[in-house]
């Protein structure tokens, strides 16, 4: 007897919210591939073993066995697949120009990330404000203090936050709490809502007016290395700068090198451009604070993300429409 279950073909793996995965079977007969790279993957699919698949759930850590979601890979995916969910808000392993071409709808996290992100990115400011990291290391290395610079107060320091999306405006909320002065530029200036007090700066203004500036930006082919050497020169001397949005927004090479004039004083980063490669100069300087991309790695924010992304299958499923679909497909 056939089942009018859709299939939905499940790429990396459920970690928090097993019941919501459970009772997904209700209306859906999971498919697990058993590639273990990208030539495998496509081999498997062309193989038929996907065939009939109507959406996928897929997670940022599952690049290890598909690669990036790109024409190459779509073109071998069977032509019944029509819903792609990622568990994740930044969604630059994915190529949405080759699914639209495809008609397959894409969806990604909106809001879940924010909060706990934000954690990151002011505890990354608050770090290299102060040179918490160099007096780590120091401690460590059974040494009280030494040669650990003074740090400075964020009170009263003009903090630029470039991309003030749902984590910008996370972050907003507690560079408050520090009494921060914030501008911010995005390519469209914001309602006066959504602004809440920030003052909205063209590029040019964020780099050369900030003491901080935190990258709070989608990567995609017009914010690759938006950050590099002509943007740290017209930047304040001894600025600091935090990135929590993705590595390849700044030229790492750039850094390195704005770290080494004293251009840039501090930076604290959770995002790297080759992950898990991360930049020797970064490595073995103490003034870079560094996280293991950590943005959302928690319990209550992991479990969210992922009900999130069964939500959006559900509704895929249920009613042929992505809750949250990507910018680029909305109003497809
Ligand atoms: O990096 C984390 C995310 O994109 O959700």
């Amino acid at each position: 007897m056939s089942s009018n279950k859709k299939k939905i073909l499940l790429l990396g793996e459920i970690e928090h919210a097993h019941s919501e995965w459970s009772s997904l079977g209700d209306i859906a007969e999971i498919i697990v591939p058993t590639a273990c790279d990208r030539a495998e993957f496509i081999q498997e699919s062309k193989s038929g073993a996907f065939d009939g698949v109507f959406g996928a759930y897929r997670t940022f850590l599952s690049e290890a066995i598909t690669g990036r979601i790109d024409e190459e890979l779509v073109s071998t995916l069977p032509k019944s697949l029509k819903f792609l969910c990622h568990n994740g808000a930044g969604y630059d392993q994915i190529d949405p120009e080759a699914c639209t071409r495809h008609d397959i709808r894409v969806s990604n996290i909106q809001t879940a990330v924010d909060d706990a992100t934000a954690d990151v990115n002011i505890f990354l400011i608050i770090g290299a404000l102060r040179n918490f990291n160099q007096g780590m290391v120091q401690l460590r290395e059974g040494n009280w203090l030494e040669g650990v610079p003074m740090g400075h107060d964020p009170e009263g320091k003009t903090l630029g936050i470039l991309g003030l999306g749902g984590i910008g405006r996370a972050l907003k909320k507690r560079t408050d709490a520090f009494d921060m002065k914030v501008i911010y530029h995005n390519r469209t200036r914001l309602s006066p809502v959504l602004e809440n007090g920030a003052e909205y700066v063209s590029f040019d203004d964020l780099l050369s007016r900030s003491d901080v500036i935190s990258l709070n930006l989608p990567l995609n082919s017009a914010t690759r290395h938006i950050i590099s050497t002509k943007e740290f020169s017209k930047m304040k001397d001894g600025v600091v700068i935090v990135n929590t949005a993705r590595g390849a927004v700044m030229d790492e090479d750039a850094l390195v090198q704005a770290l080494a004039s004293g251009k840039v004083r501090s930076c604290g980063l959770d995002v790297f451009e080759d992950e898990p490669k991360v930049h020797p100069g970064l490595l073995s300087n103490p003034r870079v604070m560094l996280i293991p991309h950590m943005g959302t790695h928690c319990h209550e924010t992991r479990t969210a993300m992922e009900c999130w992304t069964i939500d959006n299958l559900r509704s895929a499923i249920t009613t042929g429409k992505l809750k949250s679909p990507i910018p680029e497909q909305a109003g497809m």
